[in-house]
């Protein structure tokens, strides 16, 4: 991994996450028209699946050597734009300009040969295939040919080439951390040598670092006069990289933006229509010093004898970088992974080990990383997939107790706010977004003690986040202990009781109080005893 590079400058005002009064959403200016040479210029784009309508009368453009952002609220309609783009969905109609040339709809194919290259959040390689092979695919254009020698001799290169030595080109990408996944999607689809890169929530799974090294990449493909499409729900990052934005709500442009020229208020408000509000709520007090969950020298797999202990109605944050043993302690502790304990308490109730059906007995429940592989039936509908950990581990008939579920399943959708045309909606036509809250909202007013989170806030908008931090908050008042890794080191520093940061699959430092700061927890998250800065101002992350 590089080292990180400092941010450029932001004019004053931009970006700050803020307590500060709500304001009133502006009014939508109308799209600017665009210059003679855009790179690309989508003109009153709408796609219809049926009755609905996934976006209505887009209009925006993109300039040589631009990052332009996409950003609205979950289920705005920026995948569906991206995937237009993309040709991987025919436009219901209007028009796509790509240098200025008109696209053919819906050919994935004319996509490419006109420079548009993608990297997508819900990645599209091949898990059971090695990571040569997947870049050997049509999107990987420069490597060519299925020779195993040849594809991982240039494959190696190609990673090389992108300051990414530490993915081994030989490894199935399904055995890789979500995170390097993501890395290898993108590194995909730049070898394609794009002009246009559409990076559709690409960042989502990556920390700080990772978010860094995509930063470098895409400062050199502007610099080479490529143009970057930028969509994100983390506006910290929209601040720093983005040169211009186009806002989207139900489907239509609600307004532009300019690098500068905006406050994370303003910009919510545009998203939703209505006043921001506050946007990290405080953990609550704790009322008791029962002990929810503890492990002594917990080893699994990536584990290298942890050892820690979660107080009912406390909220755990893990930090560190991917790959240093988050994933496998959620997953170890839900006992979704073999592994012992010298001790294990859940509840103060001794444990040797545990499998996913007793954890859901003991009163646990575990928001996984990878929400299509671990957490949802795609196939199956909205209300199935939010009973799904309940008909398993009580062994229940599926359709009556979904009908007696019928009051808690519309509470949790409406709880959360999960933009869904109700119960019986198949959960695979829900918009990531909207398929992460399932996954959460399935442990909501369950009588859980532990609830295990990876990354519950990855691909979810900023006001989406908000419910669910405070969903978060009221399950910890009523005493849940929450062990929560997330990638988004702000959401630690303020809203977690305490942070332990894991390094090489130990607990690397432990911070609380004045301690618990964005630096430290970077600093221990790379192994560093003193205080290192990824920002050029402290006041972006605390
Ligand atoms: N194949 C489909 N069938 C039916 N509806 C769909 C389909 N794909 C998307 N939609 C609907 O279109 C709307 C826009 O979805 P889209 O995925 O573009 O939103 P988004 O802005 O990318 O959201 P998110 O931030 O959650 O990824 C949503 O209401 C979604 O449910």
């Amino acid at each position: 991994m590089s080292t990180p590079t400092p941010a450029p400058p932001i004019a004053t005002g931009a970006s700050t996450t803020s307590a500060s009064a709500p304001q009133t959403a502006p009014p939508a200016a109308p799209p600017a028209a665009p210059p003679a040479d855009a790179l690309l210029v989508a003109t009153d784009l709408v796609k219809s699946y049926g009755p609905v309508k996934a976006v209505q009368g887009v209009t925006f453009h993109c300039n040589p050597g631009e990052v332009l952002a996409l950003v609205g609220e979950n289920g705005a309609g920026k995948s569906t734009v991206a995937k237009m783009l993309a040709g991987a969905v025919t436009p219901t109609s209007g028009t796509i300009i790509v240098g200025g040339e008109p696209l053919a709809s819906g050919s994935v194919k004319q996509s490419r040969l006109s420079g548009v290259r993608c990297a997508f959040q819900e990645l599209a390689l091949v898990p059971d295939w090695t990571v040569a092979e997947n870049l050997s695919l049509p999107d990987g254009a420069p490597l060519r040919g299925f020779s195993q020698k040849k594809s991982v001799a240039a494959a190696s290169a190609l990673l090389k080439a992108f300051d990414l030595p530490h993915i081994d080109p030989r490894a199935a990408v399904g055995t890789l951390s979500l995170a390097d996944r993501q890395l290898v999607e993108i590194a995909r689809a730049l070898a394609g040598k794009p002009r246009l890169l559409i990076l559709d929530e690409a960042s989502s799974a990556l920390t700080p670092p990772g978010v860094q090294w995509l930063f470098t990449r895409i400062r050199e493909l502007t610099a080479a006069g490529g143009s970057v499409i930028y969509v994100s729900h983390r506006l910290g990052e929209i601040a720093e990289i983005a040169d211009r934005g186009t806002v989207l709500r139900d489907g239509q442009v609600a307004g532009e933006f300019v690098r500068g020229g905006w406050t994370d208020d303003e910009l919510i408000s545009l998203m939703a229509g209505r006043e921001a509000e506050r946007f990290f709520p405080d953990p609550p007090e704790r009322t008791t010093d029962a002990v929810a969950l503890s492990v002594t020298e917990l080893r699994s797999d990536g584990l290298d004898g942890v050892s820690l202990s979660l107080g009912a109605g406390e909220i755990l944050g893990i930090g560190g970088l991917q790959g240093h043993g988050q994933a496998e302690l959620l997953r170890a502790l839900f006992g979704a992974a073999p592994a012992v304990a010298k001790e294990w308490t859940i509840a103060g109730r001794r444990i040797k080990s545990t499998t996913p059906v007793r954890s859901v007995r003991h009163g646990l429940g575990y928001v996984p990383e990878d929400r299509k592989r671990e957490g949802l039936a795609l196939e199956m509908s909205v209300g199935e997939n939010l009973l799904a950990p309940w008909l398993k581990a009580y062994q229940l008939g599926g359709r009556p107790r979904l009908a007696m579920e019928r009051g808690w399943i519309d509470g949790i959708l409406s709880a959360l706010s999960v933009r869904t045309r109700g119960s019986n909606e198949l959960a695979g036509s829900l918009s990531g977004g909207n398929q992460q809250k399932l996954v959460f909202g399935r442990w909501m007013d369950r009588s859980r003690t532990v609830i295990l989170l990876h990354d519950p806030t990855r691909g979810i908008d900023v006001r989406a986040k908000q419910e669910l931090y405070g969903a978060i908050v009221d399950l910890a008042k009523q005493g849940v202990g929450i062990l929560w890794f997330s990638t988004e080191v702000e959401e630690l520093v303020h809203v977690c009781h305490r942070v332990v940061v894991l390094y090489q699959g130990k607990v690397a430092d432990e911070l609380t109080g004045a301690r618990l700061t964005a630096d430290a927890i970077v600093g221990a998250a790379v192994g560093s005893t003193g205080s290192i800065s990824l920002t050029t101002d402290e006041e972006d992350l605390r």
